[in-house]
């Protein structure tokens, strides 16, 4: 149980996509007090079906409909202690507008979004409130029979703060152990500089793995990372070291032929088959991707210093193609020679 001093202590999850449920249902199986706050079709698919917990290591937990901790209102959250904020970026604001009319004031609001600006937004609404920003190193897709299948590894990294103390115990049990970290900007520019893949995994319509495992999917990626370490350091921003390797080794790993990557980046690769990246799941149900916030921060980091990122300026552009028309495979050889092309040329938009 999530308590402190014998007094049960709640955790609200507002937004129940991929990742809302799964941290919450998790935290809820392990018998923390929780309530999830989500859209309407959410609930009536976990009202009919409950929810199906799936991982890469072999999880299989059915959690039944009834009793299942969701509400559709905001109001619910009135009675939380701690308020994880899992909407997607665009939706920030709004969330945060939500969240502010009805959390008690000492609530601690944690933003487990990618991207680098999700909790300042939150900040921006939330005057008076204790806003930390968080990073989910694994992925979540929902798959058929209200499954939450969770694909790849690694802990849960939230700023730095001691009220976060309480919580590590009911987080450790959920199987969602917390890491805390001092220097929160770089772990959020380490993490972007693996989301530049997103784009390029929702492009392929392949699962992760079968898309990293081919060279010129990889080249791709090599190209986006590049151009964001140029714009990084010219920014003096020094990315965090998020996945094995160190974030200036990237290009120079994606590049390598593919039985070596594969015999030298064998960790990358541990991902499930069937994981897939949060953009493919937008892309493929038709929404509005995070695009802007990832490969977009580059450009627009790029932008504020009179330089270009053109080759994330064009996948920015071909995702956004690809809201309108729906999702057309992308071989790993068409897109590397399209943002080749552009990267060679001159970025001379504003
Ligand atoms: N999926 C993943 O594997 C990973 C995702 N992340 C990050 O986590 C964040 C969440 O991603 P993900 O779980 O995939 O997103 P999802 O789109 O699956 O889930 C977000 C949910 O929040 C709902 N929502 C949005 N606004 C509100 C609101 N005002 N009130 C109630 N519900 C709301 C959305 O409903 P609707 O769509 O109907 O508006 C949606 O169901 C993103 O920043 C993502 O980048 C990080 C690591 C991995
Ligand atoms: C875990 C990862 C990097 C998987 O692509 C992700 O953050 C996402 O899908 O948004």
């Amino acid at each position: 149980m999530a308590a402190d001093r014998g007094v049960t202590m709640k955790i609200a999850v507002f937004g129940a996509g991929s990742i809302g449920v799964y941290i919450g249902a998790s935290l809820y199986a392990a018998g923390a007090d929780v309530v999830m706050i989500g859209r309407a079709r959410m609930h009536r698919q976990i009202a009919s079906q409950g929810v199906l917990l799936t991982d890469l290591d072999g999880r299989r937990q059915q959690l039944e409909a009834h009793d299942f901790p969701y509400d559709e209102n905001p109001s619910a959250l009135a009675a939380a202690d701690l308020i994880l904020v899992t909407v997607k970026s665009a939706d920030s604001a709004a969330a945060a507008v939500a969240i502010a009319q009805y959390a008690k004031p000492e609530a601690l609001i944690v933003s487990l979004q990618n991207g680098v600006g999700n909790a300042n937004t939150l900040r921006g609404a939330m005057t008076g409130w204790q806003v930390l920003a968080g990073m989910v190193p694994f992925n979540v897709v929902q798959m058929a029979g209200s499954r939450f299948h969770r694909g790849s590894g690694g802990e849960l990294m939230i700023e730095a703060c001691a009220r976060l103390e309480q919580w590590h115990a009911i987080f450790s049990e959920a199987g969602l152990p917390i890491q805390q970290c001092h220097d929160f900007a770089a772990i959020q520019w380490g993490k972007l500089l693996l989301n530049l893949n997103n784009a390029v995994n929702a492009l392929s319509d392949l699962p992760l793995k079968s898309e990293l495992s081919q060279r010129a999917y990889r080249r791709c990626l090599a190209l986006l990372i590049e151009e964001a370490l140029q714009v990084l350091r010219a920014a003096g921003i020094r990315p965090a070291k998020i996945a094995k390797v160190a974030p200036q080794f990237l290009p120079m790993l994606l590049r390598l032929p593919d039985s070596l990557f594969k015999r030298i980046a064998a960790a990358m690769l541990k991902i499930d088959p069937e994981a897939r990246s949060s953009m493919w799941e937008d892309l493929r149900a038709g929404r509005r991707t995070e695009v802007d916030y990832l490969n977009g921060a580059i450009v627009c980091l790029a932008q504020s210093l009179g330089k270009g990122a053109p080759a994330n300026r064009h996948i920015v552009a071909l995702i956004h193609a690809a809201e309108g028309t729906g999702l057309q495979p992308l071989s790993g050889e068409a897109l590397y020679l399209d943002l080749q092309s552009r990267a060679l040329q001159s970025d001379t938009e504003p």
